[in-house]
């Protein structure tokens, strides 16, 4: 049968014959990274991928796909015909073996952990390829490289530790996949399949964490409708398959045109990919063609779309590292952000607190301000319980207070009890001097004057009603910052009753040293006279950007109001996010190491005969032929070119990126972008 490839050039080029055609259009030449044509082994296709997978060990996001027509030999490279020959095995086993055995060797300088998750997406639809039970459930997609690559964290992951252990996997993966027979392939995959691969590596002397990813993908083979004379099930499949690589189509040419909206959303495909296809990963595209003269359409149309893909510019890609000192840091801000979210909530609980307590315990002390215990000595004693207690005793002190009324229906349990008075030693101060000497029965002066006292005063209230039965709130999975909580911090505990009121700063002594400093900083706010300068001094002093942290009122709601719409403005929804996701990930100054190369990579492998071409538009004329699969091409891994590395952003500014999150890279990432893989064809 006459072959569509004329020729396969040596440096990646691929010519093809339209018989179709006269003159200067009959014949076409595209050219690629490199092309292999249909007689070369497994492995020496894999040897051109080998430093990209390696690289994974290394921290970095590696993403390998192969694209082709229906029955034009994808799953052939991506799985190999047969699993129980190690020599027809395909890139997806050979990669994994290589992972196991390159983690041994390096096994006294980095422990590594490997697992490994399969999905594919099926009708638009993101299943679990691993499940052993059957069940069909539907994963939803979370692009946020905060999780590393688990763009679907709920799908099935399983950690491996050979190379069996993935077979066996494998097995599972490729039972549940959904197949059918079409006029082209009578075992077409009728769904995108992703092999995705995570490794965890821990440097032994030095603590630095690598985080790398490897999605292996065996795209669905694109086809004409018309031509593979689907009906019912299968027309509806391959119409969900045209439309998801047409979507990834728009995606590649938005990338190469370097266009400020990319549309990652038009299809699930696209939304799991986002981050391998325009994020630092390195990337790698097997593109198969079928050399038949019959399927000259979709040939054409596949090479096209190749050289597209091979002519963006992704940038530099980014290992995931994060070293000790990076992560100690990323710890303390995270700790401290809780620190001043607690502070916030006591803050504003002590302000609302004060309102009734003051009420109360003036109340309390018209029959006798000393005979009240400073303190519960109930073991039992819940703060809610009293706070309750309180609410429906003083009901109408309650509603007088506005936000004490919402406080009560946020109250924290859970917390309450958990929690310990790092404030009350200071508090004590106060109480006892002033319990010692009659008040002023003034309560709006006293709640002016510090909230500190009047929550601390609403604590001995509490106590007087102890007993009393109380319903229970629900503790809030997350308490809103900007919210009243519970007067946790000021509530005594127990334990604290034996005491007295200086338990609680031995308690306090305890905490961090974030702790201590709003304990201390606590000290002094309380003496003010407004707390919610307070609020805005802490905010200062610990120098902390506040994401959600409530603000003085007023200052609040006009920053708001600016805020809001430039937030609502960008018309680039993907990107926007992809910004973010950058940013979160960019925590890491490029890697120099001598395990893999720096560049970021793109392999385009074809898999019809030899030649080379150049693509410049996407079309969508896909045929196959069943029989004669003679040409692969493939677009093959950029060398590695060790010199680049330092065209890199440096670390300080790594680091600042990283830490500010929300820096957009991608255009930066491009003018550093290096030159675009090669194409390798396997005719
Ligand atoms: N390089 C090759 N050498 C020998 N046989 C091949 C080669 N590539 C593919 N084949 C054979 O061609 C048939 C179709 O290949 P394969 O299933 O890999 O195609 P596909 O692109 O994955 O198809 P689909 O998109 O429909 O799933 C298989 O029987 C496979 O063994």
């Amino acid at each position: 049968m006459q072959s569509a490839v004329d020729y396969i050039g040596e440096n990646g080029n691929i010519m093809i014959v339209n018989p179709l055609k006269n003159g200067k259009e009959a014949r076409k030449v595209f050219s690629f990274n490199k092309v292999f044509g249909s007689n070369v082994t497994q492995e020496q296709i894999y040897v051109d991928t080998q430093p990209l997978v390696r690289s994974v060990l290394d921290g970095y996001n590696v993403c390998i796909f192969a694209y082709g027509q229906t029955g034009s030999g994808k799953t052939y490279t991506m799985s190999g015909p047969d699993l129980t020959s190690e020599e027809t095995w395909g890139v997806n086993y050979r990669a994994l073996r290589d992972l196991f055995q390159i983690s041994k060797t390096r096994g006294d300088v980095i422990k590594y952990e490997v697992g490994v998750q399969m999905i594919e997406i099926y009708n638009e639809q993101v299943r679990d390829l691993l499940v052993s039970d059957g069940s069909n459930r539907r994963l939803d997609i979370r692009n946020n490289s905060q999780l590393n690559g688990l763009n679907v964290p709920d799908a099935s992951w399983i950690p491996v530790s050979s190379t069996q252990d993935v077979l066996d996997l494998m097995k599972i993966g490729h039972r549940n996949r959904a197949v059918g027979a079409t006029a082209l392939n009578e075992r077409s995959s009728r769904s995108h399949s992703v092999l995705t691969v995570h490794v965890y590596g821990k440097e032994l002397v030095s603590g630095s964490i690598l985080k790398g990813c490897l999605h292996l993908v065996d795209l669905a083979g694109s086809e004409r409708v018309d031509k593979s004379e689907a009906v019912g099930e299968r027309l509806k499949e391959a119409q969900h398959i045209n439309r998801s690589l047409s979507a990834l189509g728009d995606v590649i040419s938005a990338l190469a045109q370097k266009s400020p909206h990319v549309p990652y959303r038009n299809s699930k495909l696209t939304q799991v990919l986002q981050d391998s296809l325009g994020g630092h990963a390195k990337t790698l595209m097997f593109v198969h063609i079928n050399p038949e003269l019959n399927s000259i359409g979709e040939t054409i149309s596949t090479l096209k779309f190749a050289e597209r893909v091979a002519s963006i510019e992704l940038g530099a890609a980014k290992s995931n590292k994060e070293t000790g000192e990076i992560r100690e840091l990323k710890e303390e801000i995270s700790n401290l952000k809780q620190a001043l979210e607690r502070k916030e909530a006591e803050m504003e609980q002590i302000k609302g607190g004060s309102t009734r307590s003051t009420t109360e315990s003036q109340r309390t002390r018209a029959v006798s301000p000393f005979s009240v215990p400073r303190y519960g000595t109930n073991a039992n004693f819940k703060p809610e319980t009293s706070q309750r207690s309180n609410d429906d005793t003083k009901s109408s002190e309650v509603r007088s207070c506005s936000s004490g009324k919402q406080r009560r229906s946020r109250f924290p349990s859970s917390l309450t009890d958990k929690e310990i008075l790092p404030r009350i030693p200071f508090l004590g101060e106060e109480m006892l001097a002033s319990s010692r000497k009659p008040r002023s029965p003034s309560p709006p002066v006293r709640r002016s004057i510090s909230t500190d006292r009047g929550a601390h005063i609403r604590s001995r209230v509490k106590e007087t009603v102890e007993n009393q039965p109380v319903a229970r709130v629900p503790f809030p999975a997350r308490v809103p910052i900007n919210k009243s909580i519970a007067a946790i911090p000021v509530i005594p505990s127990a334990d604290n009753s034996s005491k007295g009121p200086y338990k609680g700063s031995q308690e306090s002594v305890k905490q961090d040293n974030i702790s201590n400093a709003f304990y201390n900083f606590q000290r002094v706010s309380a003496r003010k006279v407004y707390p919610e300068h307070d609020e805005e001094q802490f905010r200062q002093a610990l120098n902390i950007r506040q994401g959600g942290i409530r603000k003085v009122k007023n200052e609040s709601k006009v920053k708001a109001k600016h805020q809001l719409p430039a937030k609502f403005n960008k018309s680039d929804v993907g990107t926007t996010m992809l910004s973010d996701i950058y940013a979160g990930e960019k925590i890491e100054e490029p890697r120099k190491s001598d395990f893999s190369e720096p560049e970021n990579e793109h392999l385009l492998p074809v898999s019809p005969t030899i030649g080379a071409l150049k693509v410049k538009k996407i079309q969508r004329n896909f045929s196959r032929n069943s029989q004669n699969l003679e040409p692969r091409v493939v677009q093959a891994v950029e060398p590695l070119i060790p010199g680049k590395l330092e065209n890199k952003l440096p670390s300080n500014v790594t680091h600042t990126v990283k830490e500010g999150g929300n820096t957009s890279m991608p255009e930066f990432r491009r003018s550093r972008s290096t030159p675009r893989g090669k194409f390798m064809i396997l005719p």
